[in-house]
């Protein structure tokens, strides 16, 4: 795992998902009520079909917010419930509706759709569905109800309106969605990033990795640290200044990343201390990594101007098997990096 990583926030997938419930519960409690009045409004009419279409309709959306209360599958019931607004839509026009009203009913339902189905697929289902009421309209003998030429050319045309304002709404809607999303995450990404070597930062490991370790420890244990510290780095800056000690913190990063899985993780925890994360990773195998790592220090060139200058670094290392043991864990990979210390630098314990 790269430390900050490009991804949808949790918080943007919630907000959206949010929305298209609230739309679903609407359309299926609210729609479904109006259906069931006109459906008992129209009991007694002339044709049956018609309180057929409006209880059928009605129950068939109570009976699949139903199901996704059992389910919680969004997905599925938003496209169960585009396909019954299809239904109703071309159902309604083909009876004709009370008193041939039926073409007034149709122009919520672009809304709908794009709100239920996002704007790729919406954009596809309402150019469907108006090109069936185009053939329904235009082809009198195939349907029940009669409408004037002019009515169905009128609502051709502005049933069209309709659907390029909602697509256009909800195009950019979805845009300035995502836009916002991109800058909370890069906010997020500069927050958990060390700027200087672009690994991640002590915040990284408190706010993120913390929280994973808990919730998906599958995912990370046995969890293996190594704690590594440049030895006499004070020298470095003393004798090189300041900037060159910026540049072997930089090298020393590359270094990492050219040692580590894509999974393990490097972090900068403080001005010449690193924690490295490896995920499913034992003792004796950090070890083994640790002394790659170390080994690479002695035959880095990690000052241009100087390339005979040799950098070393002391290493410590840590398991540990829950979220509850990492801060134990670190402590450890903190004093077997001490120890090394201690036992003359430049080593791994
Ligand atoms: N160039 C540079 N130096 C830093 C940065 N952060 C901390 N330092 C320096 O790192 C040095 C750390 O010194 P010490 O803690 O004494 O450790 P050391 O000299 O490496 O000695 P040992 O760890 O015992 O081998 C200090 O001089 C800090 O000023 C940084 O971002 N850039």
């Amino acid at each position: 795992m790269q430390a900050p990583t490009k991804h949808y926030t949790k918080q943007a997938q919630n907000i959206d998902a949010r929305r298209r419930h609230y739309i679903l519960a609407f359309v299926s409690y609210i729609t479904s009520a109006i259906m069931f009045v006109y459906g008992v409004k129209n009991i007694n009419a002339e044709q049956i079909l018609l309180p057929v279409i409006l209880f059928g309709t009605g129950l068939a959306f109570l009976l699949n917010i139903l199901l996704f209360h059992l389910s919680r599958n969004l997905e599925r019931a938003c496209i169960a419930e585009a396909v019954l607004v299809g239904s109703f839509v071309l159902s309604l026009v083909y009876q004709g509706g009370f008193n041939n009203t039926a073409l007034y009913w149709v122009f919520p339902f672009p809304a709908i759709l794009f709100g239920l189905l996002g704007v790729r697929n919406a954009l596809l289902s309402n150019a469907l569905m108006l090109v069936a009421l185009c053939i329904m309209l235009f082809m009198p003998e195939l349907i029940l109800a009669q409408y004037k030429d002019a009515e169905a050319s009128r609502f051709i045309a502005s049933l069209l309106i309709v659907i390029a304002v909602c697509w256009i709404n909800e195009h950019y809607r979805e845009r300035s969605h995502q836009a916002m999303d991109l800058l909370q995450q890069s906010k997020e990404i500069q927050a958990n990033t060390d700027s200087l070597t672009g690994l991640a930062n002590r915040r990284f490991i408190d706010s993120s990795l913390l929280p994973s370790l808990a919730q998906q420890p599958s995912q990370f244990f046995p969890l293996a640290l190594i704690m590594c510290d440049i030895d006499h780095f004070k020298q470095l800056n003393d004798r090189f200044g300041h900037d060159a000690g910026d540049e072997v913190l930089k090298v020393v990063a590359t270094l990492f990343h050219s040692n580590l899985r894509q999974n393990d993780i490097a972090s900068r925890t403080g001005g010449e201390e690193f924690l490295l994360i490896l995920p499913h990773t034992s003792r004796v195998d950090a070890f083994l990594v640790a002394e790659k790592i170390r080994r690479q220090f002695e035959h880095s060139r990690m000052l241009a101007n100087n390339p005979e200058y040799k950098v070393s670094a002391s290493f410590g290392v840590a398991v540990c098997d829950s979220a509850d043991s990492f801060q134990d864990a670190v402590k450890l990979a903190d004093q077997q990096m001490y120890l090394s210390k201690r036992n003359g630098r430049n080593q791994v314990n």
